[in-house]
């Protein structure tokens, strides 16, 4: 569906454009939507960048406030730490170790040509369509679609070009129906806002409720990263998942269907019945027990026996990737009452684990590194000693509350 106002007809009388002479680091002039407040943070407009990422370009819908902090990330003030993102040629990480190819019943789909070993990157890519996920509750159809027309239309055309051909699930407006179905959710700013990440070249990547590859977003360098979660071999199709890692059966088959449209029918939803209800089963007993290691309002003496079994189930459920947050558990748990061994075993894992998961500079990736290193130079070691200690002097009367330690014991929380 084209839109008359992208070429003849001009901007709608809803937009506007800013008296601003200086504009960088974006190429083109933002089109803003008329907002009531005199506040220009708060107003969400186009910006576009052509030359991004050595070419390839990036055009961003969100507010004033949220692109300015954008700007500043690295990949904005300093292109060179994002320098051969996009090269599908020479890419900095080697040959890409798969081949994009037509398959029956889901369209494209990425076939490894070679094998891939655990932790292995696949690819990366810089988004060239970002599009903040408030306008979608905020503006009526009619406002926010010939946003996404233009901002489209700001790209570079090699660029734009690949973002059109996108698979398309859901019928109408075209840039709507491939956003809905090939969208990533990232947030920028700070608070997080939630966005949508659009990147034509991750999105050919199908899904499966056990993949063998993972993928995460860093808004520093504006790039999505994808890693081999397991051995990948030759000829088999690479696969991410599209929802929760640990939804339900029920809850998957429904997330899939509503968004993507269509029944999943990967290896673990294909089960026998009993099998997908045992699987269920150990999916719930893994939500209950990262809640009460989640629990630090108390000494648990259990708390390292929970962290094993959490441990186990994630084995059994095939999930490569989420284990990270069951090592993290299991070597806080042994920092606690001072098993240097057992800490640092655990923190080894989950740095291995972490670093697929979010990243080599993640900041809980690098906590745990100081746990591997170290355990004892990390702040939870004999965290349960220091804890009784304090439980006991609240009891006398003492100066130290318990629900402050409590509070401090929670901050470690993170799954
Ligand atoms: C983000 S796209 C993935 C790439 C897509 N196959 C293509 O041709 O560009 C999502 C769409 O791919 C298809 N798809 C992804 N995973 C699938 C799967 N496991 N089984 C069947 N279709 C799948 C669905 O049509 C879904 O809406």
């Amino acid at each position: 569906m084209l839109y008359s106002h992208l070429g003849v007809c001009g901007a709608p009388a809803n937009w506007f454009s800013p008296e601003i002479d200086d504009y960088s680091p974006w190429t083109s002039k933002p089109q803003c939507l008329k907002s009531d407040g005199p506040d220009l943070n708060g107003t969400y407009c186009i910006f576009s960048k052509k030359d991004f990422a050595e070419g390839r370009g990036i055009t961003v819908v969100t507010t004033w406030a949220l692109a300015n902090e954008m700007a500043q990330k690295a990949a904005f003030a300093q292109p060179e730490t994002i320098a051969g993102m996009n090269d599908l040629v020479n890419p900095p990480w080697g040959p890409p170790p798969y081949d994009k190819r037509i398959l029956p019943g889901r369209g494209f789909g990425m076939i490894a040509n070679r094998t891939i070993f655990r932790g292995e990157r696949i690819m990366q890519e810089t988004p060239s369509f970002v599009y903040n996920r408030d306008l979608f509750s905020s503006y009526e159809d009619e406002d926010r679609i010939p946003l996404h027309w233009h901002a489209a239309y700001q790209l570079p055309e090699h660029t734009r070009i690949e973002l059109l051909e996108l698979h398309k699930q859901h019928g109408g407006d075209e840039v709507d129906d491939l956003m809905r179905t090939n969208a990533f959710g990232a947030y920028y700013g700070d608070p997080w806002i939630l966005h949508n990440n659009v990147l034509p070249r991750i999105s050919r990547f199908n899904h499966d409720c056990r993949p063998n590859a993972h993928y995460y977003f860093d808004p520093n360098t504006m790039t999505q990263y994808v890693h081999a979660v397991r051995t990948i071999n030759p000829g088999e199709e690479v696969l991410i998942n599209y929802t929760d890692a640990e939804y339900s059966y029920a809850e998957r088959q429904h997330a899939i269907h509503l968004s993507w449209g269509f029944a999943c029918q990967c290896s673990i939803c294909r089960q026998p019945k009993s099998h997908v209800a045992a699987s269920d089963e150990r999916l719930a007993i893994i939500k209950q027990l990262k809640e009460s290691l989640n629990d630090w309002t108390e000494i648990r003496p259990d708390r390292a026996q929970m962290a094993e079994t959490l441990i186990t189930l994630y084995e059994q459920e095939r999930l490569h990737v989420p284990i990270a947050t069951a090592y993290e558990a299991a070597a806080y748990a042994y920092a606690i009452v001072g098993n240097e061994q057992k800490a640092r075993k655990y923190a080894a894992l989950s740095v291995e684990a972490m670093t697929i998961m979010y990243g080599a500079d993640h900041p809980l990736t690098m906590d745990l590194e100081v746990m591997m290193l170290n355990p004892k130079d990390h702040r939870t070691w004999l965290f349960e000693q220091q804890g009784q200690e304090a439980d006991s002097s609240a009891e006398e009367g003492g100066a130290t509350q318990v629900g402050e330690e409590a509070a401090a014991r929670s901050k470690w929380s993170f799954f």
